[in-house]
């Protein structure tokens, strides 16, 4: 598999004429194995594999056995099955090359969606490029001009991982990242960026701050009411 995603990125950097990177681009990459076991649906009575996302890596190759269940996200909006034919690969670019096609390259949404009363099982490859990840010069000029700061590949996964319950798995460079990246338009995102994050946290920590302020200025059942109220909030942040 790790053969496979060096054969398909030397054939999109060829592509691009920046063939000269590519060397270094695998020397710096690092990968991980993803297993995954989807249960029987008709046993579990849940048909939802993984939600839809794009992968935070760079490439990804991914193996499965004769179980459908992999849809991908069209321009359109359309969500297509994909058939799994035998001793068949099926490989996509993540949010990093996006980033390094400056948007060239699209990263392609997907989900697994459970139709088949079967078990479903599936490899995939994950590549990480360690260091930054950024545009080759050469792409870059008066006609297409930079998007996209230098991504650092494994602190994205890292923030990404950390702050899951808060993002959700729609999360990509396309939403909330780009803000970061984005070379234009830079100014007011600290805050936005902070507000975004933390919305579920203020509205949290407004309640909380309501139930304290009525413990302290009422009495009887309010009391108690306000104390496990501030008390469930508290468990929320
Ligand atoms: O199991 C699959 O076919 C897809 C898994 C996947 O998209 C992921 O782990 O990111
Ligand atoms: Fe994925």
């Amino acid at each position: 598999m790790e053969k496979l995603d060096h054969a398909v990125t030397r054939m999109v950097f060829e592509n691009y004429g920046e063939e000269k990177y590519h060397d270094d681009h695998i020397r710096s990459v690092v990968y991980l194995h993803k297993f995954s076991k989807y249960n029987d649906p008709e046993k579990t009575g849940m048909d939802v594999g993984i939600h839809g996302h794009t992968d935070k890596d760079f490439s990804t190759v991914l193996y499965q056995n004769h179980v459908k269940g992999l849809e991908i996200k069209s321009k359109d909006d359309e969500w297509i099955s994909f058939d799994p034919v035998p001793s068949s690969f099926i490989c996509m670019a993540g949010d990093g090359f996006k980033v390094w096609s400056d948007d060239g390259i699209h990263t392609c949404e997907h989900r697994v969606t459970l139709r088949e009363n079967d078990v479903r099982y599936s490899l995939a490859l994950f590549s990480y490029k360690e260091g930054e990840t950024c545009v080759p010069n050469e792409l870059v000029d008066k006609d297409h001009p930079l998007k996209y700061k230098p991504l650092h590949l494994l602190e994205y996964v890292q923030y990404f991982m950390k702050n899951y319950r808060t993002l959700g798995p729609n999360f990509s460079i396309k939403t909330l990242w780009c803000l970061i990246c984005r070379v234009r338009d830079s100014k007011s995102i600290p805050l936005l960026l902070f507000y975004l994050i933390n919305m579920r946290r203020v509205f949290y920590y407004s309640i909380f701050s309501v139930c304290l302020f009525s413990i302290c200025l009422c009495g009887g059942h309010h009391v108690i009411a306000s104390y496990l109220m501030s008390i469930a909030c508290w468990i929320q942040f």
